[in-house]
């Protein structure tokens, strides 16, 4: 049954929804798409998710979750699948026929040159249009520029499909979910934002996260609104975290220790300066200024300008490194230095834009010798670095260890091995890991005091 009907009685639509039925699609079954199946799955009772990789396809029809680091997601798909309310494949156009409801969280990356890449999102609408049929509802979810779902996915649905514009629903419901804490987040830890690209496709996608959230729901006047919202809170956190790195770099011409000061001036509810660090990596915070600056005539130098601060991160880090070791009467070329983590945030793993290339190849640039450990990471020879178990690093005589992501597993390192090495603290963490002893810790922001001592 289509819920995109605005003469159907609303409870009843509500009572076929969570009652198996209305099959829902999830197009993209990754880090985010795959608990969002599953909560669909758990809610609506029939979901059927796609994904291009077989592998992935495969492993959730076994009940498997292939996501790491999600507390509770293996056993929810576990139990969604058993119960026969999840199942997946590869076949965008079997899922389409089956389901009234396509929902798309596919990656929207950027291309090298910092274009926002819908290929994948043109691909999965594309497949959705050949099974849509009259009365359906297409929700995106993944992230997008703004206009993409009134300018680009309903005219190529209609085209697709063949049919009018207004005989199905399209909706923007913007993800706000942190992996770590993805169940929390789709079950309701914010409201959900929701905009129609008309007033019948916000009723009806409103309809729907009443029952998937038991948060509040948050209407926008179109889907364009919503797809600004979702920008517009990545940007504020992409601009913030500049703000602090800025300053941070300031630490040695005011002498003083930045990350304190900051900590300090958060102490009123009108200052949240964010956390001062190695960089900005993820497919998320690092692209979605993009969306913005090349979507808008009007020119915005502050996104412009944030990006190039945060992506100036990892060289200054080096060069915190380089200059930590100067001071101790070594030369960072020839040296061997430990690098602590790949991924671009602890416990997730995603290397896209991660700071911990800049930090390997900037290493490399000086001449010294690098090694890198990270719990989560096979492949760490293609980022140009030698592997090693973090709890090896002690034995291989480094003249520096640099922290980029704090991974809870490095907190194990024999750190009391370590005294005689430079530690550079990305994340502020090492303080505590390493406890009392004689470490020479550098901060970013942290300026000349070296702590441990
Ligand atoms: N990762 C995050 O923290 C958040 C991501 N988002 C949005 O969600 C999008 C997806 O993010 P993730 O789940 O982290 O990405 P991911 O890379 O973990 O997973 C994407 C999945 O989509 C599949 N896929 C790619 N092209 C496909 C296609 N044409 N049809 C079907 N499946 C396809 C891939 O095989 C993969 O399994 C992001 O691009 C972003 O816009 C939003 C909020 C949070
Ligand atoms: C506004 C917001 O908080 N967005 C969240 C963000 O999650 P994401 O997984 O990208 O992680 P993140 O905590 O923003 O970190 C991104 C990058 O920025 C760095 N970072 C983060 C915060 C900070 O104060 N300093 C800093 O250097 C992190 O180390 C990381 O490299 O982006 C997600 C997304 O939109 O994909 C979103 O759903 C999440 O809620």
């Amino acid at each position: 049954m289509g819920l995109y009907d605005s003469q159907r009685d609303p409870d009843e639509q509500r009572r076929a929804f969570t009652s198996g039925e209305v099959p829902v699609s999830v197009v993209g079954l990754g880090k985010m798409g795959l608990p969002l199946a599953a909560v669909y799955a758990e809610t609506a009772g029939e979901v059927i998710g796609v994904d291009v990789d077989q592998g992935v396809v495969d492993g959730i029809n076994e009940g498997r979750s292939h996501i790491k680091g999600e507390p509770g997601l293996s056993d929810l798909v576990a139990e969604q699948v058993e119960a026969g309310r999840l199942r997946a494949t590869t076949s965008a156009a079997e899922a389409a026929e089956a389901a009234a409801v396509h929902v798309v969280i596919v990656p929207t990356p950027l291309t090298d040159d910092h274009e926002p890449d819908l290929g994948a999102l043109t691909a999965a609408v594309e497949g959705i249009g050949e099974g849509l049929s009259k009365g359906d509802l297409v929700v995106v979810e993944c992230t997008v520029p703004p206009g993409t779902c009134e300018g680009r996915v309903r005219p190529l649905l209609s085209s697709v499909s063949g049919l009018d514009e207004d005989e199905f629903g399209v909706a923007f419901c913007p993800e706000r979910t942190s992996s770590g804490r993805a169940l929390k987040d789709i079950r309701g830890a914010y409201p959900k934002v929701v905009g129609g690209a008309d007033e019948e496709s916000g009723r009806a996608a409103e309809l729907i996260y009443g029952e998937l959230t038991s948060n509040d729901i948050v209407p926008m006047a179109d889907a364009t609104s919503a797809e600004a919202v979702k920008l517009f809170e990545g940007v504020y956190r992409d601009v913030n975290i500049a703000l602090a790195n800025e300053l941070a770099k300031l630490d040695r011409d005011l002498g003083i220790d930045v990350n304190e000061a900051i900590d300090a001036a958060n102490t009123q509810p009108f200052c949240d300066i964010h956390t001062p660090g190695p960089g900005v990596g993820g497919h998320c915070i690092p692209f979605y200024p993009y969306f913005i600056m090349k979507y808008t005539e009007t020119d915005t130098p502050l996104l412009r300008t944030a990006r190039e601060v945060n992506d100036s991160m990892p060289a200054h880090t080096v060069h915190l490194l380089a200059d930590g070791l100067e001071a101790m009467g070594r030369d960072v070329d020839g040296s061997t230095v430990a690098v602590l983590g790949i991924t671009y945030r602890a416990g997730v793993e995603e290397t896209r834009k991660t700071p911990a290339a800049g930090v390997i190849d900037g290493l490399n640039a000086r001449g010294a010798k690098v090694l890198a450990a990270d719990p989560l990471i096979d492949d760490i020879e293609s980022f140009g670095a030698t592997p090693v178990d973090a709890a090896d690093i002690p034995d291989e005589d480094v003249d520096a260890v640099v922290l980029v992501t704090a991974h809870e597993e490095f907190a194990d390192i024999d750190w009391g091995r370590l005294e005689d090495a430079l530690l550079v603290d990305g994340r502020g963490v090492l303080e505590e890991w390493c406890g009392e002893g004689d470490y020479r810790i550098l901060t970013i922001g942290g300026g000349e005091r070296v702590s441990g001592q």
